[in-house]
């Protein structure tokens, strides 16, 4: 189970402090798929880091399965179980993606089980496995590597920010039924975070983060029809038109 404690996270601003993340408190049971979700600038992302440990709070704690990882490095957390996929994923020149996917596995994979990776993510596995993790791979082709990279972790926390994102339309419907497959066969928890509404629609839980802090949570039924139509997915301009004065 992963916890977060009253957490903050400030950065310098023109006008001093700037608080990002504001005295969050958040509790993902195991076995639950989790997608968080808000208006863009809400501070998901900064979330996501401060659970990775790529960022680190200014003040509240932290806790997984019990234990204070408040001040434990990426490194130490990934070996606690937590593993992140980026936005947007690194590009590891000299490495191949068979190499990549090793490495996350934590064994010297034959070729043919690295592949059911790629295949899970709806690449064709030969045409990837011997390439370089670089510039030559499209984002959408990296996005996808790197979720097959966190299947090969199997990880007690996975946590996804925006795995849509780059993904064309027809390989969205396949990315849904990965997580639908990962939400059945891991033992651990899946945390995403995604503006889609076909992967809020698989969410046991819905978290919706606004101005740094969890405006609401609850189960996918309670909240998901509440989203649809909100302030949060209005124009942003409604608000000059307001009172008939229409440009
Ligand atoms: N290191 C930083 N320095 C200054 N401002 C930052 C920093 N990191 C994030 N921000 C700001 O904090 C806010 C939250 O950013 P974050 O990326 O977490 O939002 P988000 O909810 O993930 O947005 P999106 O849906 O657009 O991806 C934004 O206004 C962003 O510009």
């Amino acid at each position: 189970m992963l916890t977060l404690e009253n957490v903050s996270f400030e950065v310098p601003g023109e006008k001093g402090q700037k608080e990002i993340i504001r005295n969050i408190s958040l509790k993902v049971d195991d076995h639950k798929f989790v997608v968080i979700t808000g208006p863009n600038g809400g501070g998901k992302s900064t979330l996501a880091k401060l659970i990775a440990g790529i960022e680190r709070p200014t003040s509240g704690k932290i806790y997984f399965n019990g234990e204070d990882i408040t001040d434990k490095t990426i490194t130490e957390r990934a070996n606690l179980g937590i593993s992140f996929a980026f936005q947007q994923p690194v590009r590891f020149k000299g490495i191949q993606v068979l190499d990549l996917i090793r490495l996350a596995a934590k064994q010297n994979l034959s070729p043919a089980d690295a592949c059911k990776y790629l295949s899970e993510v709806g690449l064709c596995a030969k045409d990837y496995i011997n390439r370089e993790v670089n510039a030559s791979l499209s984002g959408g082709e990296l996005k996808r590597i790197e979720i097959a990279t966190v299947l090969a972790r199997g990880t007690k926390l996975s946590v996804f920010d925006e795995p849509e994102a780059g993904i064309d339309l027809w390989s969205f419907q396949n990315l849904i039924q990965v997580f639908e497959r990962m939400r059945k066969q891991t033992d651990g928890s899946i945390l995403i975070i995604s503006h889609q509404e076909r992967i809020l629609d698989i969410a046991d839980e819905i978290v919706v983060i606004a101005d740094g802090q969890v405006s609401r949570h609850g189960a996918k039924d309670e909240i998901l029809p509440g989203l649809l139509g909100t302030a949060s997915a209005m124009n942003p301009c409604d608000k000059y038109y307001q009172g008939g004065a229409q440009a």
